[in-house]
């Protein structure tokens, strides 16, 4: 029975490509934590917690997803069996309320160890891969039309992506909607184009919204309103054609019951680490399964670690209507894997080899680190 010996985090501040607009926020770096568990016999686990654009999108930050891993987290786990992920799971659930994305970044590096220990993938501690080929999305989000159109042109020519997300609910909404005409206009006969609102309007400003967004031709909306108004999301369901997805608005398998008993959304975007880690979204997906409504593997934009998790679990869902957006890795200036993720055919492909199949490059991530080690102050002070 190999013992969880020591929990220890680190946060990496990583820059990213361009600036990232959300209405929410404007993302230049994006912070992880980065986890890792070493167990008794020597085996060891990693996992990511990572949320967006400081607090402004959620209720979790960097600091805290820290803080609350090392404050109350690891004491509760540390000498507990590392192989029983249900009651590791169930320990946290009882010790941390909320805080998904700290519980979701311990969870992984649990799978991770259980899976290298039994030299199997974390996919297949649920049940095995029904694909290794993934289709995925990227977000254009540069805020310009036109940078926007040569974004798409040229990764539809890389045969990298062709669904593309554009970021809306910051602007004027003739401005919103003349903008997302202008990118379907060039580029909407050879991808899907979708947007998502982050919740930015209100349901009067949705009813337009996606009337407009329905005459331009784009394929789906998600979560044009609050969170908390699921019954409005089901008018916009039942009163438009476009697809509406919900996203902040799923936060573990309580409320996508919600969502679904209702049928408030024809879609749900999945994340891990809303969900509150791999096994919670896996009922979350079970859930939508259920209930006849659309699958679509959703990012916190996360590096590779996360990344790698997230397609862990996707790959075991025989139907994704929606595809996946698990892109993280590209919004990032630096890798931080040893062997990055592949990404080509407009799908990113399941990693091979035992766990996550993905391993932290000590070296890639030395520049990010926000708490240096004492020697690498020492190194730029010229000592
Ligand atoms: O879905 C979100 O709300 C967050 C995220 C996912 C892709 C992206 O560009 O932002
Ligand atoms: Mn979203």
């Amino acid at each position: 029975m190999p013992q969880i010996d020591r929990i220890e985090t680190t946060i990496v501040d990583l820059p990213t490509i361009r600036g990232h607009i959300l209405s929410m926020t404007t993302m230049t770096v994006q912070s992880a934590v980065l986890v890792r568990i070493r167990f008794s016999d020597g085996s060891e686990g990693i996992g990511e917690g990572t949320t967006i654009g400081g607090m402004s999108y959620g209720a979790e930050s960097p600091e805290s997803i820290k803080s609350v891993i090392d404050t109350y987290i690891a004491p509760v786990l540390e000498t507990c069996d590392g192989d029983g992920i249900n009651a590791l799971i169930d320990a946290m659930e009882r010790s941390v309320k909320g805080n998904p994305i700290a519980r979701c970044a311990v969870e992984t590096a649990l799978w991770d160890g259980l899976a290298r220990r039994l030299g199997v993938s974390v996919a297949q501690l649920f049940g095995g891969p029904v694909r290794t080929a993934l289709p995925v999305a990227w977000t254009l989000a540069s805020g310009n039309s036109e940078t926007d159109i040569a974004e798409a042109r040229d990764l539809l020519e890389r045969r990298r992506h062709n669904i593309f997300k554009l970021k809306i609910g910051t602007r004027d909404m003739r401005d919103d909607l003349a903008h997302v005409a202008t990118i379907c206009e060039a580029v909407g006969r050879e991808a899907s184009i979708r947007v998502d609102v982050n919740q930015a309007w209100s349901l009067t400003e949705a009813r337009w919204g996606l009337r407009g967004l329905q005459e331009i031709g784009v394929d789906l909306v998600e979560q044009p309103i609050g969170e908390d108004h699921v019954d409005q999301l089901k008018l916009l369901t039942d009163g438009f054609e476009i697809g509406v997805m919900a996203d902040e608005a799923l936060k573990g398998p309580k409320s996508a019951m919600r969502v679904a008993a209702g049928r408030s959304a024809d879609a749900f975007a999945v994340k891990i680490a809303q969900s509150g880690g791999l096994k919670r979204a896996a009922e979350v997906i079970a859930i939508a399964q259920a209930a006849g409504i659309g699958l679509y593997a959703g990012t916190m934009l996360e590096a590779g670690v996360g990344t790698a998790a997230a397609l862990q679990l996707f790959s075991t869902v025989p139907v994704l209507e929606w595809g996946t957006e698990l892109f993280g890795p590209f919004l990032l200036k630096d890798e931080i894997l040893t062997r990055p993720l592949e990404y080509r055919d407009f799908a990113v492909h399941l990693p091979e080899g035992p766990g996550l199949g993905a391993e932290i490059d000590p070296e890639r991530i030395e520049p990010f680190l926000r708490d240096k080690p004492r020697r690498s102050y020492m190194v730029g002070a010229g000592t």
